[in-house]
């Protein structure tokens, strides 16, 4: 197929690393849509804005496509970077969570940025189930033993979900799917926070209260709040002092949704049981080692996607929103800041 109008004649698309799976997409891209990709390779934030000067500065770059990893490598992508690339029309991201992007400095620009959505709900739920069974039984720690040789020597006997109180926070896509998988494990009851209460057929039993409810009564809380300015150290000092006494909390939302280092006070003096955790302040490189070497917390390595259908489906995912942009000049999924200029 060779698609013939473009809303853009001659696309050229930077593409921040990197690109795990949907090979053939972006092959299709360059084939189909006559665009020109871009790979950057720089190994740092220094070498990516020297190329951006140099290397690529002939090129009218309209769209760039971003990736959770680019903060890894390069940092954020804000006006420093925006700002040499004066030919920017769009910005499709490689994720559901599009933090490692400015938005505001892209809503002050007017450049629609795209994410990928529903994709991840199913993949991220599932770690936040094995999250919750293995603060709440302690499978974390009977792995450890064993290993040692120590069958069940000193292993804390956990519990069960019986008579206890899921509480979930922001029930979107994954607190959702959080929602239908703990159903089956015989929680007593689960409840949910988000701003507003959500049409019963989308609640599928869990019932709706307020926040300081839902940290008062909750013996595990689900984190699955997005990252954004006002969700920032959502959970502090204030919210862990109304929690129950022993409470296990689990996030697969992001780290800094949570403040981690007023959660190790806790975490320490016993208020919080236990911290089941995918996500950290400062990943990957800089995260608080003291935290994830506690006894009682349960680490791993941002895995909530890290599974090839899903990532083979967020990259073919941004591919057809840089495609539908190239053809129509609008991206598929805008994000929500900017749903009403677009
Ligand atoms: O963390 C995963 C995502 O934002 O898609």
């Amino acid at each position: 197929m060779t698609v013939t109008r473009f809303s853009i004649k001659k696309p050229v698309v930077l593409m921040y690393p990197p690109l795990e799976q949907a090979f053939d997409e972006y092959e299709d891209l360059e084939k189909s849509y006559n665009a020109v990709v871009l790979k950057i390779d720089a190994k740092n934030r220094q070498e990516l804005i020297h190329d951006l000067k140099n290397k690529y500065k002939d090129y009218t770059i309209n769209i760039v496509a971003t990736s959770g990893p680019l903060y890894h490598h390069y940092g954020k992508f804000d006006r420093e970077i925006i700002d040499l690339l004066p030919d920017l029309k769009a910005v499709c991201h490689n994720g559901a969570g599009y933090d490692p992007v400015d938005i505001d400095y892209l809503v002050q620009k007017n450049i629609p940025l795209s994410n990928v959505v529903g994709i991840n709900d199913a993949s991220t739920a599932d770690t936040n189930l094995f999250l919750i069974l293995a603060t709440m039984r302690n499978y974390f720690l009977g792995n450890k033993n064993i290993k040692a040789n120590k069958w069940r020597s000193g292993l804390p006997i956990g519990n069960n979900p019986k008579d206890k109180t899921l509480g979930i926070l922001g029930m979107g896509g994954i607190g959702k799917d959080v929602n239908r998988r703990c159903k089956v494990l015989g929680f007593e009851k689960i409840i949910y926070y988000r701003r507003n209460q959500l049409p019963s057929e989308e609640e599928e039993g869990a019932e709706f209260v307020s926040l300081d409810q839902l940290l008062a009564q909750s013996d595990i809380i689900s984190i699955n709040l997005p990252l954004n300015a006002s969700t920032h150290h959502f959970l502090d000092r204030e919210q862990f002092e109304k929690m129950k006494d022993g409470v296990i909390l689990v996030n697969t939302a992001r780290g800094a949704v949570v403040n981690e280092v007023s959660l190790m006070e806790y975490l320490k003096n016993g208020k919080v049981k236990s911290y089941g955790s995918d996500v950290w302040e400062n990943e990957p490189w800089h995260i608080n080692e003291e935290l994830i070497k506690m006894e009682n917390v349960v680490a791993t390595p941002h895995m909530g996607t890290w599974a090839k259908e899903v990532i083979y489906d967020y990259e073919a995912f941004q591919v057809k929103n840089i495609k539908h942009f190239i053809q129509h000049g609008k991206v598929l999924t805008i994000v929500p800041e900017q749903q009403q200029n677009f």
